[in-house]
Parts: C-alpha cells; sequence; structure tokens
C-alpha cells in the first residue's frame, strides 16, 4: 500500500461515433481528476470540488469509493477508509462519459494506492463489466480512439491513433439525459436491412479512422440501429444529423446516450463558425439552449502522480494549472 496520495487525470470520452454502438469511443480533451489516499484510524472522507459535481453523494455510496472497495476486494486486501477528492470538467450525463470516466478514474487510483496489483488488462475488464459496456472505458482508459467488442465475460480492444487534422465540436444542451433512460428508448428487435446497414457503416468507419481516409467519414458515420429511436428525446437532433455535413462537419452524431451533439471537423476547415452556429441556432429553434466546446481527441489515457505523504499542498492547488478557466 502506498503512504502518500495517488492523484489520477482520466479524459472524457465519445461513445458510438454514429454507427458504433457500444463498441466505438473516443478519448476527449476534457478532463476529471480524483486524488485518493489510505487514512488509517480516521473515517472515510469524500471531498468535491466545483460545481460539475453537484448532487453527486458524499457517502461510501458514491461510485468511486465502490470501485475502489472492488479494486481491494479483487486485489485480495483489506479495504482502508479513504479519503477521496474529485474535480470534473466533464459535465455529468450529457453523452461525455462522465460515469466512466469516474470509474477508470477510481479504478486506476486505487489500484495504484494498493501498490498496482491489478494489471491495465483486468482494469479494462472490470470497467467494462461495471459501464456495461466498453467504448467509454476504452477510451478513457487507453486514450485515443478504441474499437472494442465485449462478449459479457470478456473485453478485446484495438486502438487507432486519431488523424492529426481531426478536431471535434461537442454543442451540450443544458438538459440532462441519463443513459439509463436513452437506452430504454431503443427497440428490442431490428430490422435486418438496418442491422446490415449499420455493419457497413462501422467497419467502414473503423477502416477510414485507422486508414487515415477522412473523406470518407461523411458517408460511413451513419447510423439505423440507435440514433432514430433517441432522437425523439432531443429536439432538433434529426435536423442537426440530415444537415451538419453540408454545414461544415466531417461527420455528425449523438454523443454516447446524449444529449450532447458531437461534429467531427477537419483542423483547417474555414467553415467552423458557420458549422457552430448552425449547431445552436438549429437546437433554439427547438427551445433548447446549448453551449459549444471545441475539443481534440485526447491521446492518451489516465495520467498518474504519487505523491509522498505528510503534504502541503492541496488537491486544487496541484490540479488548478491545467482545469479549465
Ligand atoms: N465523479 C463522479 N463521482 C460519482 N459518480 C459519478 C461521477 N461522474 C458521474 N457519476 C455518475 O454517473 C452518472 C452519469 O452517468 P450516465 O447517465 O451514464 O451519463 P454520462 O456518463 O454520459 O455522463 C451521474 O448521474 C452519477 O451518478
Ligand atoms: N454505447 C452507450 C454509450 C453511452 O455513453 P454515455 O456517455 O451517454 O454514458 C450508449 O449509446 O448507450
Amino acid at each position: 500500500m502506498i503512504n502518500g496520495q495517488v492523484l489520477v487525470k482520466v479524459p472524457a470520452s465519445t461513445a458510438n461515433l454514429g454507427p458504433g454502438f457500444d463498441t466505438l469511443g473516443m478519448a476527449l480533451s476534457l478532463y476529471a481528476w480524483i486524488e485518493m489516499e489510505a487514512v488509517p484510524g480516521g473515517d472515510t472522507v469524500i471531498e468535491l470540488y466545483g460545481e460539475g459535481l453537484e448532487g453527486i453523494p458524499t457517502d461510501k455510496t458514491n461510485l468511486t469509493y465502490k470501485v475502489a472497495k472492488l479494486v481491494f476486494e479483487e486485489a485480495g486486501l483489506e479495504m482502508p477508509e479513504l479519503r477521496i477528492a474529485m474535480y470534473s470538467e466533464i459535465p455529468l450525463t450529457r453523452g461525455l462519459g462522465s460515469s466512466a470516466s469516474a470509474i477508470v478514474a477510481a479504478l486506476v487510483a486505487a489500484n495504484a494506492l494498493a501498490g498496482s496489483p491489478l494489471g491495465e488488462d483486468k482494469l479494462f475488464q472490470m470497467a467494462s463489466e461495471l459501464e456495461g459496456h466498453p467504448d467509454n472505458v476504452g477510451a478513457s482508459l487507453f486514450g485515443g480512439i478504441v474499437v472494442s467488442a465485449w462478449d459479457g465475460t470478456r473485453a478485446e480492444k484495438v486502438r487507432i491513433a486519431p488523424h492529426e487534422n481531426l478536431e471535434v465540436l461537442v454543442a451540450i444542451p443544458s438538459f440532462q439525459l441519463s443513459t439509463e433512460k436513452a437506452r430504454h428508448a431503443l427497440p428490442a428487435k431490428l430490422d435486418m436491412k438496418d442491422a446490415v446497414y449499420n455493419v457497413a457503416c462501422s467497419s467502414l468507419l473503423v477502416a477510414a479512422l485507422a486508414s487515415g481516409n477522412l473523406e470518407l467519414i461523411p458517408f460511413a458515420m451513419r447510423d439505423k440501429l440507435h440514433q432514430p429511436y433517441r432522437a425523439p428525446l432531443v429536439p432538433g437532433m434529426s435536423e442537426i444529423l440530415e444537415q451538419a455535413t453540408s454545414r461544415g462537419a466531417l461527420g455528425i452524431a449523438l454523443s454516447g446516450a446524449g444529449p450532447t451533439l458531437l461534429a467531427l471537423v477537419d483542423r483547417s476547415s474555414d467553415r467552423k463558425a458557420e458549422l457552430e452556429s448552425f449547431l445552436l441556432d438549429t437546437l433554439r429553434a427547438y427551445g433548447i439552449e446549448a453551449q459549444t466546446m471545441w475539443l481534440a481527441p485526447a491521446l492518451n489515457g489516465p495520467e498518474l502522480a504519487i505523491f509522498d505523504a505528510g503534504k502541503t499542498v492541496t488537491f486544487m492547488e496541484r490540479i488548478k494549472g491545467e482545469v479549465r478557466a
């Protein structure tokens, strides 16, 4: 067990990228930080900083505490009382993988605190099981674009380095949509034609991303498996999906389970302002206020730092140079 504090920074993620439902994920340059230390003889304390984590429990029902407990159980070690501090720039329940980043952050931090008994693959398996699908957790854990398949027992993945010209524009509506609710909107059965369409688009998209063939993205980034069923939950989404590629986007998708809409953009495009206005104006026409952010694919997974006990620096002082203003 480490006698000191463990600090972990984890990227957000976007899942599906349109057709790759529960399979494709990309890490994004938006981050969550967690600091964890054992407090022998003390009580567990969970400190949440910033406005982003409002409403999250600060007792042992907190997701990060429960994940840390699983790590100690899996390693066959006694669970210590913990101090957990967390700050997140990833908006909750918006389709940007906040739960996956919290799971990955807690897995990596608790594992480091316990002396790293579990390997990266074990953490990926645990994260996929906890999240219920491997797409977001894979991206947060490995960075870049991650193609993964999970059969309910084991997850396998291949990481793709994102093309250097890829930039990401997200339009984040002001309302929350839980992944659970958006999964309930999906049908139990699919038409064979739609299934074939998605296999084709998802396969082509992976090949285009892996070979750096960005011209294929507008054709490949289309979906008939989940987006049509989720569209009624996000007013304006259908219009945006239909028109964004003619307004400057390389590709457009619902980010994860939504409600955020995500456009892939060529970094050298001179139509960025037009695209941003199109997303905001269309959502506003449907009565939805939204915030846009220009992001990049995050190339790396978690960053880990370990500090000796007897700290004189607070958690927020440690990360303040890095967080968004
Ligand atoms: N830092 C965190 N600490 C504890 N729980 C979190 C944290 N971040 C997210 N969660 C949990 O995950 C939920 C959001 O997950 P979800 O509905 O899958 O949306 P998304 O992952 O797209 O943000 C939150 O309502 C909260 O319960
Ligand atoms: N494949 C999942 C992804 C959910 O992502 P989130 O960021 O909304 O949690 C789905 O589409 O349900």
